[in-house]
């Protein structure tokens, strides 16, 4: 059957008005880019109640795709949905309350359990990031390893290779590198290749937030201890922000979209190869980000003292030897700003973590402060942009010097004087 006459015949069932062929019809559109129909399709099989279609439209609905960005719908469709006793509905619930910090309270404890329970892999990933944030606790890391082996069980590549990474390195466990070689083996034999550079990460001071056995969503609204480093300009750092977990969720993420870095061109706003940088680079679309992704930025904004609204989409770079950031500043020209948001301002912070220790080279220096950061696995780096009056910050300048040796990988945050995002 060719592509078109399939799509013919789902549109044919679909006219019969029933849900699921509804369903059908919109993830076929969806699939083909048809994202308006699409959208309109799930919205009439969520009339009927079906959960699925309920979900995949509040997802359109919150992230702007195929109309315009409808919170108060999704929302709505996701209460229904919970209400009729779907646990992804209350995943996504969740999920939103993540960018304006209100997700540590007990409502969402619940709904990520419910999601776990249901087996859902993105709430299984997230829990297991949750728990392997706590360090010293040896049921909360055995926690970890299983909530990352059902998320496998379910497909989920990402959480395998983050248990293959735990196995071979014996994090949370003895060191089993003989089941971590199988595991990577099995993931490429079905096409999936991810490819981690070794990731330590120190304990993080971590307050005692839940029983030892819960899930907790308050494990990633800790409070974040900076340490400043210069005054003008403002720079500050705080050690091990994200766990190895999330740093190399972050590189496993990105490694797909990765791409010579380029810059958008003030006169002809098209995409261009960047003067000022050579490394690669992938900005990772909201549309696809899962909770723990989602939780592990919002710590990166926290640590500039502003919720994850504020920040525009998550760019994660890889330096190889020899390339680097030339000497930059991160505010914005009107022009750029103009093009993208205006109502949320200039770029106020800068959160950058590293995500691997570089061998040689690679350190982020402030030649205003004569101040050089060494990359450490999860160390966050956060600078003002901007000065008292909200305006540009020359002292600011900074650059990513090259790499000598081994890879680097950075994600950085650009948060935004005002929301940026809508949830
Ligand atoms: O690579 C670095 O250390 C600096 C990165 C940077 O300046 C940026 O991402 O804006
Ligand atoms: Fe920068």
């Amino acid at each position: 059957m060719t592509d078109d006459s399939e799509l013919a015949g789902l549109r044919r069932n679909a006219e019969g008005g029933a849900a699921p062929d509804l369903y059908r019809w919109a993830t076929a559109l969806l699939r083909r880019g048809a994202a308006e129909p699409a959208r309109a399709a799930y919205a009439r099989a969520a009339a009927q109640g079906l959960a699925e279609a309920r979900i995949e439209f509040a997802r359109m609905a919150m992230h702007g795709i195929g109309g315009d960005t409808d919170l108060s719908a999704a929302h709505a469709a996701l209460d229904q949905a919970e209400r009729a006793g779907s646990a992804v509905a209350g995943y996504f619930i969740a999920l939103m309350a993540v960018g304006r910090g209100d997700f540590a309270a007990a409502e969402h404890d619940r709904r990520l359990l419910a999601a776990v329970r249901a087996e859902y892999p993105p709430a299984l990933r997230a829990a297991a990031l949750l728990f392997g944030r706590r360090h010293d606790d040896e049921a909360a890391q055995n926690a970890c390893l299983q909530l990352l082996e059902r998320a496998s069980a379910r497909g989920d590549a990402i959480a395998a290779r983050l248990l293959a990474e735990r196995l071979l390195r014996g994090e949370g466990c003895a060191p089993q590198p003989q089941a971590a070689a199988e595991l990577i083996g099995q993931l490429r034999a079905h096409g999936a290749r991810i490819e981690l550079p070794p990731i330590a990460v120190g304990a993080p001071a971590q307050r005692d937030a839940a029983p030892a056995d819960a899930v907790s969503l308050a494990d990633a609204a800790q409070p974040v201890a900076l340490a400043p480093l210069s005054a003008h300009p403002r720079v500050a750092q705080a050690d091990a922000l994200l766990s190895a977990d999330e740093c190399r969720l972050l590189v496993a993420q990105a490694q797909p979209s990765l791409r010579p870095s380029q810059t958008v061109d003030e006169r002809s706003g098209r995409a261009v190869p960047n003067a000022l940088r050579d490394s690669s680079d992938a900005s990772l679309d909201p549309a696809g980000e899962d909770l723990a992704l989602r939780l592990a930025q919002w710590r990166m904004a926290r640590a500039a003292g502003l919720d994850l609204v504020h920040g525009e989409h998550l760019t994660v770079l890889r330096y190889a030897p020899g390339q680097a950031y030339r000497p930059h500043r991160d505010y914005l020209s009107p022009q750029a700003q103009a093009r993208d948001r205006p109502q949320a301002g200039d770029r106020l912070r800068t959160v950058c973590v590293y995500l691997n220790a570089v061998e040689a080279g690679g350190a982020t220096e402030f030649p205003h402060a004569a101040l050089a950061v060494t990359p450490q696995a999860g160390r966050a780096l956060v600078f003002d942009n901007l000065d008292a009056d909200g305006r540009p910050e020359p002292a600011s300048l900074h650059a990513g010097t090259p790499v000598l040796a081994g890879e680097k990988w950075l994600a950085t945050l650009w948060l935004r004087e005002r929301p940026y995002r809508a949830f």
